[in-house]
């Protein structure tokens, strides 16, 4: 079961009243006895066995039919096939094609989400052929262009499988959304615990969570507040695990170098680097080979290329197998116990300072001081060593943080938090502070270390154990490469557990564990910088002056509470709530504010961030817009048009003074092959124009990103430039082409955003993540979006307006532009072509209020690509509810 699926259903669950619950029970109830008399291929969800109307999930034997409660909802079969993830569906012999399995007529694919037909080109027959391989392959008798998905709006086709209205069976008791996610989720629990069946049935229950309040009364009414959303939160995840499996996969599995390498076509499994897989094959018996995910790469045909680190040391016998593997993710539970157990200890804990625990809580501390504070005069013309020299808004951001115990500096795109951070870092060392550098995601921690080394600094990286293997940039710095340089003996155990050779004598083991836990211990104690992410950071048993936390407006509130517990008496969050916050797996828990960061919350409680306001990233012409939408008009640009022109590149800009463009594209959405996200086809084949156009230009592919908000249109866009690409496969792998979430906190030279809906705005309303998407573009922009969709959106119209009224709105032809005009609202609200966009502030207020409000984003696993592909989940089944509402 998906946590889409039971956030969905929740939010049905909490909309009924109690008696239509208590009525919904008693309906199940009943239903044995006469069930009993069902033919087999009844519906598991509802009575119905109308022969014409079932279909059988292949994938667990059920049948569902495909009937849907109102319009919009999807039908029962594909709520099933979404819910469980399942995708091969068959026939009843009594339907006019027979028993028959839903399959390409020319490979045999039988993912039903990627099945489509097309029609001869006399009309008279029709074929079904699988989107990737077959479709393009089509004889001169059948029209490839006719291609269209059986599945369409989340229902099949009813020429395929009958879908009457639920007037036309009024004999039949619909069940609930939340009936049917109760059903569903007894169905997914054959591979859970009996304790994670526990935790799971939790899930249904409608007690109401009270919602985070911006001010704490106490440690107490902390603690009561976050338990109950942690717990459900913890939940979500067990459910999801229990469906992170594939079985019968084809895939081979080779050793490279000191790694394994799994090349499988099984790319709907979420994976991201550090998350823990396991693989068997019932030929192979119990044998179970378990291994740490350390590099990901997207490979032509959807294929995933997953290098894996053993940790089981026998797996000879799979090598030998090419399909019917069975993959298993498995979920890490320590981040929640992590959090739960700092939740817990909050109200009798005395390591976390009065004045900080008042700051942390929203109460005014009214001058009070933390023990051993004392504000700090930073000299004016302070600066580090190797790195940028404080612009004059960082210096005056570095001379306020010193001088208080708690601050939260705001940092724009591009505005050099991470150059603020390294110089404060400097500065308070300096002072003969220690200092905690922490963040949500290793990525962000290793990007701060890097920067804080630049300065000739000594910083220790406490990394966590399971990420050993990966590779990533600062790897020196890590606690294990410093332990191996400081001590023979440390190098010789570190090597023989990366060898796999110390499992054979377990006496050993113990003395070698032991002698590594006190150079961990002797280590942290005497750096004076360390570095960990915020759960991380719990393993960590020693105070510090100072915690330093990036990317502070990613984390939710109690995870920020794990670092304090190592009480710092200078707190410094660093972040921007204009941008994606954490993300939060479950719609309950996100309506109680699970779902905003402690920065968010001590923001709108009053406090007043210190901004970073020069911005080093975009062309002048590309801040405008965010500058005057987002930040009050308040960025300013430390870049000018000549440093980011680039003369050399020849693209059919509408103006070439201003390297951006929004390109209007009438494709249509279809569900991607995982039945969880969106793709356009025909903005992928845009993207590969244009991409092709930079290139031909002679852009490097590294200085290029390709983004969507959607990661199955990045998968589909990683398709098409493989399949279509007049380029070298090399040349389009070095093209980042990833997730608007995932591509927060990276830039590169020229930005391709496909915006991908084209029935719903679906989760592009979120103003945050717009923010995100329009300022990762260093010299040029392009978006490719249907505007008659987005313009139905607030803010959305706000860019189309901006783009149309300076003749960047064009569609047609690359060759031959076309510029479009748009009507607009009224001449007040228009914005001008010579002066930035202006949109009052409190009506981007009120925007980002109500995009806080249906927002879902991204904690450690944070901007792993993983996560993102969660919160499209969240969006298809939320937009399914949104509209059937
Ligand atoms: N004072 C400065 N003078 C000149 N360039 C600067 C200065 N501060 C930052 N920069 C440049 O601005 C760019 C962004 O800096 P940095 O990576 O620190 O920003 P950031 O706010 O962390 O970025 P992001 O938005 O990606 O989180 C870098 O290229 C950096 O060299």
């Amino acid at each position: 079961m998906t946590n889409a699926a039971i956030d969905y259903l929740s939010a049905d669950f909490d909309e009924m009243s109690l008696a239509d619950y208590d009525h919904s029970i008693e309906t199940i109830e009943d239903t044995p006895d006469e069930a009993k008399q069902l033919p087999a291929w009844a519906c598991s969800f509802c009575e119905n066995h109308d022969p014409m109307c079932m279909a059988k999930c292949e994938d667990c034997s059920r049948w569902f039919c495909n009937m849907r409660l109102s319009t919009n909802h999807p039908s029962h079969i594909i709520s099933h096939m979404v819910l469980s993830r399942h995708k091969t569906v068959r026939l009843h012999p009594e339907n006019s094609l027979g028993d028959c399995l839903i399959e390409c007529y020319d490979c045999g694919a039988s993912n039903a989400f990627l099945i489509g037909y097309v029609l001869s080109t006399d009309h008279t027959s029709m074929k079904l052929l699988c989107r990737y391989r077959c479709q393009n392959k089509v004889d001169q008798n059948f029209d490839r262009t006719s291609w269209e998905p059986v599945v369409h709006d989340s229902i099949f086709r009813s020429w395929l499988i009958n879908s009457p209205k639920p007037s036309e069976r009024p004999e039949l008791t619909l069940p609930k959304l939340a009936q049917v996610n109760q059903l569903n989720n007894s169905f997914n629990t054959d591979h859970l615990s009996s304790q994670s069946i526990a935790l799971v049935n939790s899930l249904n229950s409608d007690e109401k969570l009270a919602p985070v309040p911006e001010v704490f009364e106490s440690a107490e009414h902390y603690r009561d507040i976050f338990v109950p959303l942690v717990e459900l939160e913890q939940a979500h995840s067990v459910m999801l695990s229990a469906t992170e499996f594939e079985t019968n996969v084809s895939a081979t599995l080779q050793p490279e170098g000191d790694s394994y390498i799994f090349l499988t076509s099984a790319s709907h499994l979420r994976v991201s680097s550090g998350c823990f897989l396991s693989i068997s094959h019932p030929d192979c018996g119990d044998l179970v080979l378990s291994a740490t995910i350390i590099h990901i790469s997207h490979h032509l045909d959807q294929k995933i290329k997953l290098s894996l680190q053993m940790v089981t040391p026998e797996h000879r016998p799979l090598f030998k197998r090419e399909s019917g593997f069975t993959v298993k993710l498995s979920e890490n539970p320590i981040h929640f116990l992590r959090i739960l157990k700092a939740l817990k200890a909050f109200p009798s804990t005395k390591a976390i300072d009065p004045v900080i625990v008042k700051c942390l809580l929203g109460i005014d501390v009214d001058g009070e001081l933390p023990v051993g504070f004392r504000p700090f005069n930073m000299p004016a013309d302070f600066c580090a060593p190797n790195i940028n020299k404080p612009n004059h808004s960082q210096r005056q951001v570095m001379m306020s943080t010193v001088s208080q115990p708690f601050s939260l500096i705001q940092g724009p795109p591009g505005t050099g938090k991470t150059t603020t951070i390294a110089n404060l870092v400097y500065f308070l060392k300096s002072q003969g502070l220690s200092i905690l550098l922490s963040a949500p995601s290793n990525v962000a921690v290793s990007n701060i270390c890097g920067q804080v080394a630049a300065t000739g600094l000594d910083v220790l990286w406490m990394e966590s154990e399971s990420r050993e293997f990966i590779t990533s940039p600062n790897k020196h710095l890590t606690f294990l490469e410093k332990a191996m340089k400081r001590s023979p003996r440390a190098r010789e155990i570190i090597m023989q557990r990366r060898n796999n050779s110390h499992l054979t004598d377990e006496r050993n083991n113990n003395a070698d564990r032991e002698f590594i836990v006190r150079m961990r211990h002797r280590l942290v104690n005497e750096a004076k910088i360390v570095a960990a992410t915020l759960s991380s950071s719990a393993n960590i048993d020693r105070q510090f002056d100072v915690l330093i936390v990036d990317e502070a407006t990613q984390s939710t509130d109690p995870e920020i509470l794990v670092a304090l517990m190592h009480n710092p008496m200078m707190v410094i969050l660093v972040g921007d709530h204009c941008q994606l916050g954490p993300v939060v797996m479950s719609t309950r828990t996100m309506n109680a504010g699970l779902n905003r960061s402690l920065f968010e919350r001590l923001v709108l409680h009053g406090s007043k961030p210190l901004r970073l306001n020069t911005q080093y990233r975009m062309h002048p012409c590309l801040s405008d817009f965010p500058s005057a939408s987002f930040y009050e008009g308040s960025l300013s640009n430390g870049v000018n048009e000549l440093q980011r022109n680039r003369p050399d590149v020849k693209f059919p800009w509408p103006n070439p003074d201003k390297p951006m463009m929004m390109y209007s594209d009438n494709g249509t959405e279809d569900l991607s092959p995982s039945g969880q996200s969106y793709i356009n086809d025909s903005e992928a084949r845009q993207v590969l124009l244009v991409l092709n156009r930079l290139l031909d230009q002679g852009i490097l592919p590294e200085q290029i990103g390709v983004i969507s908000p959607y990661d199955g249109q990045c998968r589909h866009i990683r398709y098409v430039l493989a399949t279509f690409g007049a380029f070298p496969e090399e040349v389009y792998n070095k093209v980042d082409v990833a997730s608007v979430d995932s591509f927060q906190g990276s830039e590169r030279e020229y930005i391709i955003l496909s915006t991908t809906r084209t029935r719903t705005v679906g989760f592009l309303a979120d103003t945050r993540r717009l923010n995100v998407s329009i300022t990762r573009a260093r010299c040029g922009l392009i978006i490719i979006c249907n505007t008659n969709l987005l313009r139905r959106n607030h803010i959305w119209r706000y860019l189309i307006e901006h783009y149309s009224h300076q003749g960047l709105l064009v569609s047609g032809n690359l060759d031959s532009l076309v510029p479009i005009q748009v009507k607009t609202r009224s001449r007040t609200q228009r914005m001008s072509n010579s002066s930035p966009t202006a949109i009052s502030s409190s009506t981007v207020a009120q925007l980002l209020d109500e995009s806080l409000k249906s927002a879902s984003t991204d904690t450690n696993l944070g901007s792993s690509p993983a996560v993102a592909y969660q919160k499209e989940e969240i969006d298809y089944l939320m937009a399914e509810f949104e509209r059937s509402g």
